[in-house]
């Protein structure tokens, strides 16, 4: 059994990787923490969780203890996992982080988006970046693995092929997306009450995103040269979800868009290419690590319009993690991930 830890047990994505973990056969969680809650039993919070963590109880955040896991994951906020991470690499504990801390390369970068000093450049050099499509053999030797952001992996899932193909110009993407209310996390906002977020619907951060400079670093390896995105994320009233609208403009004439992407992901255990003329939508991947995909290019014209579904808590942040947990200790990749979505 691989002994795991996950610091920040309350949040949404801690107790999504709960869920997802009950069902691992090869993982057992042996400790969880919470400032807040610590004393209380995992299953008194989350009674969804009953007969399957009795016994777990949240604690304080204590390197001795999290040092003694095989790996750690941070679903924290940002700064978290840089002040911890050091100290459990060194007591031989494999560390992923769910938060932004080792995401981007270019520290002040990091530090003008995230509004604090960057507590470990030196961790950075061997942080991988966990997007197992672009990354997975990379993973599989990572001690130290940084989980994409959610709106990071819709888009850049949906716009690599294109890009690979080198079939769209890389100065004139579009990414439209819509979000649920639980990316905002579990601490109360007055954005995130019910009489603010339901029955409306409106953009945010339309003058620049932090999802904006991962995605342009992820788009700009994966096409080895400079990218322009304009990304504008909104805020639908649902609770789980990411819908992104991606628009290219065609360079050439492509041969079949179809074909292109189904080749591409042929081989891709959570990337489904629906068939052509399809709508994914949000509910088709509730609670399961799957992007679903379909591509478009309506009147034949030179836009291309990529469509791009995952959940924000699996595939968006809990599910990728456990996927690069499986690929970091050479498990079967699917562990603990098959349960198909909740449909309606
Ligand atoms: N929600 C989403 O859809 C996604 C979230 N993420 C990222 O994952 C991380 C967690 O997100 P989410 O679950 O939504 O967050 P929440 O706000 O829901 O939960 C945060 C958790 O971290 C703990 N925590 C807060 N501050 C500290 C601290 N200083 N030291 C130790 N623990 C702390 C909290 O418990 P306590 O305060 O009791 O210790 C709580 O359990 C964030 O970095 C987020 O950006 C990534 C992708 C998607
Ligand atoms: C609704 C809402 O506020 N969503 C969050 C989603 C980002 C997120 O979850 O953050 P990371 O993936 O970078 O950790 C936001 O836009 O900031």
């Amino acid at each position: 059994m691989i002994k795991v830890g996950i610091v920040g047990g309350t949040g949404y994505t801690g107790v999504e990787l709960l869920r997802l973990l009950a069902q691992h056969p090869d993982v057992s969680v042996e400790a969880i923490t919470s400032r807040s809650e610590a004393g209380v039993k995992v299953a008194e919070m989350y009674p969804n969780l009953r007969g399957h963590y009795d016994s777990l109880a949240f604690s304080e955040p204590d390197a001795a203890l999290l040092g003694d896991m095989d790996a750690v994951f941070f679903a924290t906020p940002h700064g978290v996992a840089h002040a911890l991470a050091g100290d459990l690499l060194a007591r031989g504990t494999r560390v992923i982080d769910l938060s932004a801390d080792f995401r981007l390369r270019d520290i002040p970068e990091w530090e003008a988006w995230y509004g604090q000093p960057h507590g470990a450049p030196e961790l950075l050099k061997e942080a991988v970046y966990g997007l197992p499509e672009v990354h997975r053999d990379a993973i599989k030797n990572a001690r130290l693995v940084a989980v994409p952001g959610c709106y990071p992996t819709a888009v850049q899932l949906g716009f690599l092929p294109l890009l690979q193909a080198d079939m769209i110009d890389p100065g004139q993407l579009i990414a439209d997306c819509k979000t649920g209310v639980t990316g905002a996390g579990r601490g109360a906002k007055v954005g995130s009450l019910l009489a603010e977020a339901s029955e409306s619907f409106k953009a945010y951060a339309a003058n620049g995103h932090r999802h904006l400079p991962e995605i342009r670093q992820g788009l700009a390896e994966a096409y080895k040269g400079d990218i322009n995105l304009t990304f504008v994320p909104h805020l639908t009233p649902m609770i789980r979800g990411i819908h992104a609208t991606l628009y290219g403009q065609l360079t050439a004439e492509p041969d079949d868009l179809q074909a292109l992407f189904e080749t591409y992901y042929a081989n891709e255990p959570f990337v489904d290419v629906m068939p052509a003329g399809s709508h994914p939508e949000t509910r088709s991947v509730k609670g399961n690590n799957t992007c679903r995909l379909a591509v478009h290019r309506p009147g034949n014209g030179n836009t291309v319009v990529v469509l791009s579904v995952i959940d924000n808590l699996v595939k968006g942040a809990s599910g990728q993690a456990i996927q690069n947990l499986n690929l970091m200790f050479g498990l079967d990749e699917n562990l603990g991930l098959k349960a198909p979505a909740l449909m309606p």
